[in-house]
């Protein structure tokens, strides 16, 4: 199975062109579009139920007179809205309109709470401006009502491309879409807004849509299951990766642990937790399996790190912000391993990230920041911070750093310099849960060590990750993280 594309509006739109050019009318996309939300509805209904449907100015109301023409063909009730005058409806949806027998009756008039389902075709992908006037009092009465709705291509007022609401959007029980999801199927919050996501093929080929840019993907094992490592019969430990986690000072230790149970689990053959000397002690009183060695600062760093075997290394968690934990990030650098770093070794540079500009471009490098640290890493950058899509900004931060950036949430999307970026959504908010972020950190470091590429090591690190909290859900701690990736490992592997 090859992996999701997710295509933006505008793909989407040069994707639904060239289909147009080559030969397939668009009105015959339209038609097939609103038959497969017309077979989800009838899902969804009995006979003799009632079903209202609210169309828009644009195509996307125009999908919703092919709706209610089916419908009432297959023998529903239905009664269809208008946002705006027929007359002024234009291309396919002006065609679409002319096979409705029925009313046209004004939005403003629809009884919505008398349905059983509500068709909201309001608007699509081409939604310009937050709703306002008649549009968002449509929108707020069916959300009052209470009725299931049947969303067409997307809940209207969320914005396509970054998932944002623009105002006020309509709660979807059910949403099919056409072709591919987009990213507000999987952003947040606009994911909360869709309910259950039907992608209908309506002969739009895969080669077309790859032809649009295809570099947007959901996070899931198509993406990357084929890289996940198995160790040969012949290996031995050293074939399986060596990475190396620093730890903080004394009374900051655990987090370095959690990072190094998680590379252990996933499959690296050794794991060292590199430690100041004045916690030794107290690493060396809970480490068994994980190997110990002091580490007195970035010259301590730059010692260890002569042993060519160390491959990968994690650097962050509880370091501390402060400029010797910048001067470690340097030394890693340098030093040209598969590096992870979170927490204190991004949050270090805040005000400082042009120190960080093209670093990362000459070895495999991933940044895992959550929203609070991606700001202040990027403070001072507008060009990074401002987009208003999640996606555009970690494709930014990536191109800039050179690294792959893992932009945390519960919509983490995972973003490669060379333009390809993923979301991941199975995920679970139990996962907001101290030591979280550290293991996720041991888990891509891991892989990594056994030679995943970064961007394939992140994307596969943060499904894991994901998968193992939602396996466990309520009670969730970060200490329970690493346990759970055999298990996920064994369904993966099988
Ligand atoms: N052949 C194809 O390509 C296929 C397309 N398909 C369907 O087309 C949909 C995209 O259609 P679309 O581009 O016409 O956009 P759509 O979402 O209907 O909205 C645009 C209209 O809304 C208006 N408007 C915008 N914002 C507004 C606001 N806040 N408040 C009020 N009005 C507002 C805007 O007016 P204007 O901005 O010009 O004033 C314009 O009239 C797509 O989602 C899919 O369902 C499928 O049938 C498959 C084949
Ligand atoms: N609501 C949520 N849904 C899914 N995943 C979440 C949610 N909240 C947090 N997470 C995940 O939990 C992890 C938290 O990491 P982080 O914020 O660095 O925590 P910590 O610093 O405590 O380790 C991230 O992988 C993040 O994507
Ligand atoms: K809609």
């Amino acid at each position: 199975m090859p992996p999701e594309l997710v295509l933006t509006p505008r793909e989407m739109r040069q994707a639904d062109a060239w289909t147009i050019e080559s030969g397939l009318p668009g009105i015959e996309l339209m038609r097939r579009a609103g038959h497969a939300v017309a077979r989800a509805a009838a899902e969804m209904l009995t006979k003799e139920a009632r079903v209202i449907v609210a169309a828009g100015p644009g195509q996307n109301g125009g999908d919703g007179f092919v709706v209610a023409t089916r419908l009432a063909g297959m023998g529903h009730r239905v009664s269809l809205g208008l946002l705006g005058e027929v007359g002024r409806l234009a291309g396919d949806a002006a065609l679409a309109a002319k096979d409705w027998k029925g009313a046209v009756e004004p939005v403003e008039s629809l009884p919505f709470a008398e349905a059983d389902l509500i068709v909201d075709a309001l608007f699509g992908t081409g939604l310009a401006r937050d709703l306002g006037g008649a549009a968002r009092v449509a929108v707020e009465r069916m959300n009052a009502s209470g009725i299931p709705v049947l969303a067409v291509d997307l809940p209207s007022g969320l914005d396509g491309e970054t998932g944002r609401v623009r105002g006020l959007a309509v709660k979807a029980r059910r949403t099919v879409t056409f072709a591919a999801r987009k990213p507000c199927h999987v952003l947040m919050p606009g994911r909360a807004f869709c309910g259950e996501v039907e992608v209908a093929d309506i002969g739009i080929p895969r080669v077309t849509l790859e032809a649009t840019g295809g570099r947007l993907f959901a996070n899931a094992p198509p993406l990357w299951l084929d890289r996940l490592p198995k160790p040969g019969l012949d290996f031995h430990k050293y074939d399986r990766g060596h990475t190396l986690v620093v730890s903080g000072g004394a009374t900051r230790t655990g987090a370095a642990r959690l990072a190094a149970r998680a590379a252990l689990r996933i499959g690296s053959g050794l794991v060292t937790v590199a430690s100041p000397p004045e916690a030794l002690g107290v690493n060396a009183a809970h480490l068994t399996a994980i190997m110990l060695r002091g580490c007195d600062g970035p010259e301590g760093l730059h010692q260890i790190l002569q042993d060519a075997r160390l491959n990968a290394l994690v650097l962050g968690p509880a370091l501390g912000a402060h400029s010797g934990t910048r001067a470690m990030v340097a030394v890693a650098a340098h030093a040209r391993r598969s590096l992870v770093l979170d927490a204190d070794a991004l949050t270090s540079f805040e005000g400082l990230a042009t120190e960080l500009h093209q670093v990362f471009r000459h070895a495999p490098a991933v940044l895992t920041p959550h929203d609070g640290e991606f700001r202040r890493l990027f403070k001072g950058h507008p060009d990074i911070l401002d987009p208003e899509s999640k996606i555009e900004r970690a494709h930014r931060a990536a191109a800039y750093t050179g690294a792959v950036v893992v932009l945390k949430g519960p919509d983490t999307v995972i973003a490669a310099p060379d333009g390809r970026a993923a979301i991941n959504e199975n995920g679970t908010p139990y996962l907001g849960t101290a030591g979280s972020g550290d293991t996720l950190c041991g888990i891509v470091a891991g892989l990594m060590a056994q030679g995943l590429p970064a961007f394939e090591a992140a994307c596969a690190g943060v499904w894991i990750h994901a998968e193992a909290g939602a396996s466990f859900g309520p009670g969730l701690i970060a200490e329970d993280l690493a346990e759970l990736i055999p298990g996920v490992l064994r369904t993966l592997l099988r």
